[in-house]
């Protein structure tokens, strides 16, 4: 099993890279974004509290998005692997992500985290919101706020795992070809 973080700010493009690293490795896709979105979708409880906290731009308390993942999880006992995408998001999700890997005897294989300047993911968030129907991408006081909590709680996923090497900083910017085609290139040299 060879399970990947893909890891970056809002508007980084890992969900566009996601879909095609599913496409190529066979690797079962966890967005908790996607999740909660779902949930929202359905009214259920946990996507109606899940709804305050992202129309502010803020992260969903660490015990929702744990627990939807364990049972994510749970879920795909068969997964060849899984892809992380939008979690974790704080020292305590990776902590928790990690004791869950561990209980079903595997690991976190690499980190890829794309590196886009705020100016670029704030354009292209703007844009994404023109027809994605997110609720948190159609205005510029919500997206900076997302970046912000994206600097001040998850850029410490990546200090967490740096300090087990596991982090490949990846530029971000360029055609999706090419980022798909640098991180298959970091996949590869640890699949083989
Ligand atoms: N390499 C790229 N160059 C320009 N725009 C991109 C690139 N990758 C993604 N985008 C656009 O940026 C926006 C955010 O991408 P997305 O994959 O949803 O990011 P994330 O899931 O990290 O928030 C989308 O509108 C997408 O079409
Ligand atoms: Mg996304």
């Amino acid at each position: 099993m060879f399970n990947i973080i893909l890891f970056g700010p809002p508007g980084s493009g890992k969900g566009t890279q996601s879909e095609k690293l599913i496409a190529a490795y066979g690797l079962k896709h966890l967005s908790t974004g996607d999740l909660l979105r779902s949930e929202i979708a359905g009214a259920t409880p946990l996507g109606l509290e899940a709804k305050k906290f992202m129309d502010r731009g803020e992260l969903v308390p660490d015990e929702v998005v744990i627990g939807m993942i364990s049972a994510a999880l749970d879920n795909n006992p068969q997964a060849k692997g899984f892809l992380f995408d939008g979690f974790p998001r704080t020292r305590a999700q990776s902590e928790a992500l990690d004791q869950l890997l561990t209980q079903k005897h595997t690991s976190i294989g690499v980190v890829l985290a794309l590196e886009v300047g705020e100016e670029e993911l704030v354009k292209r968030l703007l844009n994404r919101g023109l027809t994605s129907g997110r609720s948190d991408d159609n205005n510029e006081t919500v997206i900076r706020a997302r970046i912000v909590e994206y600097h001040k709680k998850t850029s410490a996923v990546a200090d967490y795992y740096q300090a087990f090497d596991k982090v490949v900083k990846i530029k971000g910017e360029g055609t999706v070809e090419q980022i798909f085609d640098a991180l298959c290139s970091e996949i590869n040299k640890r699949l083989s």
